[in-house]
Order: structure tokens, then C-alpha cells, then sequence
């Protein structure tokens, strides 16, 4: 059985009263609180930056996992980890020198993890995934909560956890986009750690209940 920890993401959060958002995933079981970085540039679609993080910091119990869509996140490793990142998650389509950004995260004292969109294949990670804390699949093209689940990522992690298994068995692999009880409980199957969920929580009556059955699917 593999780990199960699940990342509300609050790009589905109500921005009006996103503190008081916070305040119901830090009474839930969830493990961390997802960040979504936008920035207009390599996704169509901006969300929020620093100064939310920073608040959002402010407010959360739970360690947050920062996920950058960004061009170019190399200026901004210091500068989120100042912010209160704990996990820190750079694309691979971003990152021509990856292996060094990699090690700047690190050096920073955050977990340092890369994600795959959805047509990046998990083998380009072979030189680079034993100096990761984690991976995360794109199961939508980045840039919207919303979107249809691409039935593709199952093959995509069983893959990734052979390759895990065999190089680095502590790196956990985080999924990202289109999950609900049904996609969460065959990426757990299939080999996911973490499992991201944005509408789905936040849409539900009650996402405190929503979380724990997460939890336990
Ligand atoms: O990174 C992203 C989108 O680019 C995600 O973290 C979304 O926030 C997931 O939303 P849902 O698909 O769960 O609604
Ligand atoms: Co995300």
C-alpha cells in the first residue's frame, strides 16, 4: 500500500474569504495546501504570486506545496521559500539547466520537486530523479481547476514507479489535475503518493468529509 496524503489546491478556493478556506484545510486531514503559480506566460492563465503565498503563510498549518507555472522560476526559488514554501515544484518544460535549480531549491532546505506535462514522457526525469523529493504528473494541461482527467497519467505513473523503485524509492509521486473519488482511487492503484484536488473539494457540500474519504479510498 502506498502512501495517501492529498493537496487541496485553492486556486478552487473563494479568493474573497480565502482565509477563512485556509482555516477549514487546516481542520481537515489533508497533508498539504497546494499553491497554483500562474503566470500568463508558459500557462494561458494568471492566478497569484508572493504576496498571497505569503499570507496564505501566514494563516496554514499545513505545509505548502508550490506549484510554479512559471517561464522562468530560477530568480524566484529565494524568494518563495522566504514566502513559507516547503515543497517546491518547477515544470520541466521551464528548466533548460534543471539539474542546478534543482539543486538551488534544495539548498534553500525545501523539497524539491519537478512536474511532467501531460506529452512529457517520465523517462526524460531518468538522469535527474535521484536528486528529487518528488514528481508530479500533469493530468490536465496546466493553467485551469476544472478540467477532464487524461486517462493517460495511469500509464505515465506506473511507469514513473518502476523507475522510483529502482533509483530512488523515497521520491513520492504527486498527481494534478481532474481527480475525485473515482481518478484518486485508480492513481492510488496505479502508484500515486499525493493526489491534488481543487473543484472537487471545493465544490462538494462538505470538503472537510470530502478530504478524509480522500484519505481513505
Ligand atoms: O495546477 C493545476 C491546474 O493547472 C491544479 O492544481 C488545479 O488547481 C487542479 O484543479 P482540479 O482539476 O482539481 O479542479
Ligand atoms: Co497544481
Amino acid at each position: 500500500m502506498t502512501t495517501r496524503f492529498v493537496a487541496p489546491s485553492i486556486l478552487s478556493a473563494d479568493f474573497s474569504n480565502l482565509g477563512q478556506d485556509i482555516e477549514m484545510i487546516n481542520e481537515s486531514e489533508a497533508d498539504y495546501i497546494h499553491c497554483d503559480v500562474m503566470d500568463g506566460v508558459f500557462v494561458p492563465n494568471i492566478s497569484f504570486g508572493i504576496p498571497v503565498i505569503e499570507k496564505v503563510a501566514e494563516v496554514a498549518t499545513k505545509p505548502l506545496d508550490v506549484h510554479l507555472m512559471i517561464s522562468n522560476p530560477d530568480p524566484f526559488v529565494v524568494p518563495f521559500r522566504k514566502a513559507g514554501a516547503s515543497i517546491l515544484t518547477v515544470h520541466y518544460e521551464t528548466c533548460p539547466h534543471l539539474h542546478r535549480t534543482i539543486q538551488s531549491i534544495k539548498s534553500e532546505g525545501m523539497k524539491a520537486s519537478v512536474c511532467l506535462n501531460p506529452h512529457t514522457p517520465v523517462h526524460v526525469l531518468d538522469d535527474i530523479i535521484v536528486d528529487l523529493d518528488m514528481v508530479l504528473i500533469m493530468s490536465v494541461n496546466p493553467g485551469f481547476g476544472g478540467q477532464t482527467f487524461i486517462k493517460n497519467s495511469y500509464k505515465k505513473i506506473r511507469l514513473l514507479k518502476e523507475m522510483i523503485a529502482s533509483k530512488n524509492p523515497k521520491c513520492l509521486i504527486e498527481v494534478d489535475g481532474g481527480v475525485n473519488f473515482e481518478t484518486g482511487a485508480n492513481l492510488y492503484d496505479a502508484g500515486a503518493d499525493v493526489l491534488v484536488s481543487g473543484s472537487f473539494i471545493f465544490k462538494s457540500d462538505d470538503p472537510v468529509a470530502t478530504i478524509r474519504k480522500f484519505k481513505s479510498l
